[in-house]
């Protein structure tokens, strides 16, 4: 079985017990009562081609299966206001919490912090978990295209529309980023590690971003440890980066989100001097 697998087993068990304390039916009432979501495309510079911003996407990471505890988040609310600070579009929390040591509960706390577009970073395996999120005042759901049939994937893409939502559709291949083209998703992730085997290989997201269609916003997942790499992922094609570990890891967060989107901007505005974009 790949970590994949075995995540997805996990998740599926977890959300199993979650429906049985709030069924689906309950679980739609609240989303329908939410606050509505806001347009995280746009927060990602989603249909305005010619800016030469670079994003950053902030996560909040207790932990991870390759390389176990990152950090000692206590208040994960005053992280996320540091990356809201720092400058930060989107901020992701992850939720899973097996592996990652996430939880709905972080993600309560960020929300009621923060301001700017939040990502809900889980395995999303059942219509559940979208309501659920948007329940929760998620503006984005993760879709790892690795995890779903292409119904599910249409599926749960077209339902996070319907919420007002928005998806991370992440891919690792380029058969994953023809299907996630196909099915209409808006914002691409190129995630640089393999989640069936945890390898971490940055040059994956070069190989992959220029078959993106220019419409959709593009993001570099992964592996981002310094400015030069944020640099490096906006030369080849990057709109946004997502960011964990770097981040959790540094004692000044929002410095660091500062840099990482000046450098970024830097590299951008080089690219369109040559030509590309
Ligand atoms: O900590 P990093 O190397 O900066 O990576 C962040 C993010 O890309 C990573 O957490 C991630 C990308 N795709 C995922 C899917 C599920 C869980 C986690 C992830």
């Amino acid at each position: 079985m790949s970590v994949l697998d075995d995540i997805v087993a996990g998740v599926a068990e977890d959300l199993e017990a979650r429906r049985r304390t709030v069924p689906l039916e309950q679980m739609r009432q609240r989303a329908r009562a939410a606050a509505p979501a806001l347009d995280a495309f746009a927060a990602l510079g989603g249909g305005d081609a010619r800016e030469d911003t670079l994003r950053v996407i902030a996560e909040v990471k207790r932990s991870s299966p390759s390389k176990g505890a990152l950090a000692e988040i206590t208040d994960p609310a005053s992280l996320a206001s540091s990356y809201e600070n720092g400058g930060a579009a989107v901020i992701s929390v992850l939720t899973e919490e097996r592996r990652f040591g996430g939880s709905l509960a972080d993600f309560d706390a960020v929300r009621a912090a923060v301001d700017i577009p939040l990502l809900r970073k889980d395995f999303t395996v059942d219509e559940y978990q979208i309501w659920e999120a948007r329940a929760h005042g998620a503006d984005l759901v993760l879709l790892i295209v690795a995890a779903l049939d292409d119904t599910r994937l249409q599926d749960f893409l077209d339902l996070t529309h319907e919420l007002g939502m928005n998806a991370l559709v992440e891919t690792h291949t380029a058969e994953e980023i023809d299907r996630a083209v196909a099915v209409g998703a808006k914002i691409i992730g190129v995630n640089v590690r393999n989640l069936k085997t945890l390898d971490v290989d940055r040059s994956v997201f070069a190989s992959l971003a220029s078959s993106i269609p220019a419409s959709a916003v593009v993001v570099a997942e992964s592996g981002v440890r310094d400015a030069a790499d944020v640099g490096h992922y906006a030369s080849e094609g990057a709109n946004a980066v997502l960011v964990g570990e770097a981040l959790v890891r540094h004692n000044d967060p929002a410095a660091t989100i500062a840099e990482f989107t000046r450098t970024g901007a830097q590299a951008l505005a080089a690219r369109r001097v040559h030509g590309k974009g």
